[in-house]
C-alpha cells in the first residue's frame, strides 16, 4: 500500500483512481473587514490524468487565485484541494515545495526567461532548481527544447528569439523535469492567433504523448475551441456554463 507525503495511506486502487488535482468546494479570502474580498467562493474542480482545461472569466473573476491554489503557491481559507490524493492541508511547507518542484510545471504570461541566458540555460536553470542531477540535465533540457520544436534554437538568448519561441522555451523549462501538471496563466495572451494555436498544439501533444494534464487560464474564444474542458469561473465560483468536450 503506497503511503503519500502527506500521510495518508491510500490503497492501490484508489491511489490510481485518484484524480491528479481535486479543488474541493474552495474559498480564497483576502484582507479583513471593509477590505475583504471574495477571490473564490466555493469553487470546486477535478482535473484528470491527461486532459486539456482552461479557466475562462472575466477579469477579476478568480483565475489566477484558482491557478496558484492549485499550484500549492497559496492556500484556501475554506474547502480542500487533494494533490494526488494528498490532502493539501495535511502537507509541510517543505512537502508542498517538494511537489511544486517535482510534479508540477508552471508557466507565466511573461514568460519569466533570464535575459542573459539562452533558452538551453534558461531550460537547465529550471532543472537545477526542480532538483534534476547534473548528469540528466543537459539530456532533459535538449528533449524538452525539441519537443517544443525548438532544437535549432536553443542557443540563443529571449530577445534573439520571436515571442512564440520565447513562451515555447517557458514551456520547455516547465516540462523538462517531467511534471504530471502543467498551469499556465494565460500563456497565449502575448502572441497572435497563430503563435497562440501553436502553444496549445504544444499542449495538445504534451497531453496525449506524455498523458500531462494542463490547466490554462484564458480570454481568447479561439483557444476555447481547441480544449478538451471550458470551466467558467464568474465571481469566485466555477459557473454552471462549464463545456466539456470529453
Ligand atoms: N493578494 C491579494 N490581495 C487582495 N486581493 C486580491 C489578491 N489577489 C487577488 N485579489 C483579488 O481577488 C479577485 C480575483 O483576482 P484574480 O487575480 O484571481 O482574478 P483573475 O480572474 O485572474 O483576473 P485577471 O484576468 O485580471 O488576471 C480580484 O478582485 C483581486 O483584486
Amino acid at each position: 500500500m503506497p503511503l503519500d507525503e502527506g500521510g495518508l495511506i491510500l490503497r492501490d486502487s484508489e491511489a490510481s483512481r485518484a484524480p491528479i488535482l481535486d479543488v474541493r468546494n474552495v474559498t480564497r479570502v483576502f484582507g479583513r473587514g471593509e477590505t475583504r474580498v471574495y477571490a473564490l467562493r466555493g469553487a470546486t474542480l477535478s482535473v484528470g490524468a491527461g486532459s486539456l482545461i482552461a479557466l475562462k472569466g472575466r477579469s477579476g473573476s478568480g483565475k489566477t487565485t484558482l491557478l496558484n491554489i492549485m499550484g500549492a503557491l497559496d492556500a484556501p481559507s475554506e474547502g480542500a484541494v487533494f494533490y494526488g490524493g494528498r490532502d493539501g492541508s495535511r502537507m509541510s511547507e517543505q512537502q508542498k515545495n517538494e511537489m511544486r518542484k517535482k510534479e508540477i510545471g508552471l508557466i507565466f504570461q511573461s514568460f519569466a526567461l533570464v535575459p542573459y541566458l539562452s533558452a538551453f540555460e534558461n531550460v537547465e536553470l529550471g532543472l537545477r532548481i526542480a532538483g534534476a542531477p547534473a548528469s540528466d540535465r543537459k539530456r532533459l533540457a535538449e528533449e524538452a527544447l525539441s519537443f517544443v520544436g525548438l532544437a535549432q534554437r536553443m542557443h540563443h538568448r529571449p530577445q534573439e528569439l520571436s515571442g512564440g519561441e520565447q513562451q515555447r522555451t517557458a514551456i520547455a523549462r516547465a516540462i523538462a523535469h517531467k511534471p504530471k501538471l502543467i498551469l499556465a496563466d494565460e500563456p497565449t495572451a502575448e502572441l497572435d492567433s497563430r503563435m497562440g494555436k501553436q502553444i496549445i498544439e504544444v499542449f495538445r501533444e504534451l497531453v496525449g504523448t506524455l498523458g500531462v494534464s494542463v490547466v490554462l487560464t484564458t480570454h481568447d474564444p479561439h483557444i476555447m475551441n481547441l480544449v478538451d474542458q471550458v470551466h467558467a469561473l464568474e465571481d469566485g465560483r466555477i459557473g454552471s456554463d462549464t463545456i466539456k468536450r470529453v
